[in-house]
């Protein structure tokens, strides 16, 4: 993945105004490594920088290439590719159920209907969640809600997988789980969190400060040169 000068403005909301605000400053970055986090205070443009990466948010300035894929040009096939939790599950949870929206996501995979049932309920299984299978999305905790809109975008098993702040709303139980399935996904995994000990567990650490990037390297440095900032 390559972001050769990618920044993000957006226009006044004032038409007195003349000049956009940005929110992301150029940044050039090849991200290669398999786990790579992304750590900085809220509001610093860590949202904004992993909606760059699946298209989500298309560059004011410069390019983002997923796989020499352009977000620009070939942006259903970037999407395609990289699957996005979002923090707010409700955002992305679209049928009444858990076990329907991993059935949507498997219509992907050439799968019967019987087929895509058994999978979802597999995959429910899986990730402790069997017996809401047929709940409604709006009766689950937070929890259970983050749970399965990750358990919906892993069913179709993208190529590179992109979470914002996954385990905000997770006891501790269910963020071993998260960990554990992650750390056992062969996919690059692209993450932001604010738990700065799941951070350091990772290959590579991107700090964020008001829409800049600060820091790019070893974990250890980066959530000392994030504490830093905090003062
Ligand atoms: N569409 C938009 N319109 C206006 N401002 C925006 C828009 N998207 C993001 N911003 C602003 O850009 C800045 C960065 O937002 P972003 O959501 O990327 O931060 P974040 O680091 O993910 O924060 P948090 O940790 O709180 O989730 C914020 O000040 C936000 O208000």
């Amino acid at each position: 993945m390559e972001l050769a000068q990618a920044s993000v403005s957006i226009p006044p909301s004032d038409p007195r105004i003349k000049e956009s605000k940005t929110i992301l400053a150029p940044l050039s970055l090849t991200l290669t490594q398999q786990r790579i986090a992304v750590i900085g205070a809220n509001g610093s443009g860590k949202s904004t920088f992993l909606r760059l990466i699946n298209g989500l948010v298309l560059p004011t300035t410069g390019t983002v290439e997923v796989n020499g894929r352009s977000t620009h040009r070939e942006a259903a096939a970037v999407r395609r590719s990289v699957g996005f939790v979002f923090t707010d599950p409700l955002s992305q949870l679209v049928m009444p159920t858990p076990q329907e929206d991993i059935e949507l996501s498997l219509r992907r995979a050439k799968l019967s209907k019987k087929e895509r049932r058994e999978q979802a309920l597999a995959i429910l299984h899986e990730y402790r969640l069997e017996h809401l299978a047929q709940s409604s999305i709006y009766e689950l905790s937070g929890g259970e809600r983050q749970l399965t809109a990750l358990a919906t975008v892993l069913a179709v098993v993208p190529d590179i997988l992109v979470l914002d702040e996954p385990s905000t709303l997770l006891d501790l139980r269910n963020t071993r789980l998260l960990m554990e399935r992650l750390a056992a996904l062969p996919q690059q995994i692209i993450l932001s969190t604010h738990d700065l000990a799941l951070a350091a567990t990772f290959e590579r650490v991107l700090v964020m400060d008001q829409g800049a990037l600060v820091f790019d390297g070893d974990p250890h440095q980066g959530v000392a040169a994030y504490r830093e900032l905090a003062g």
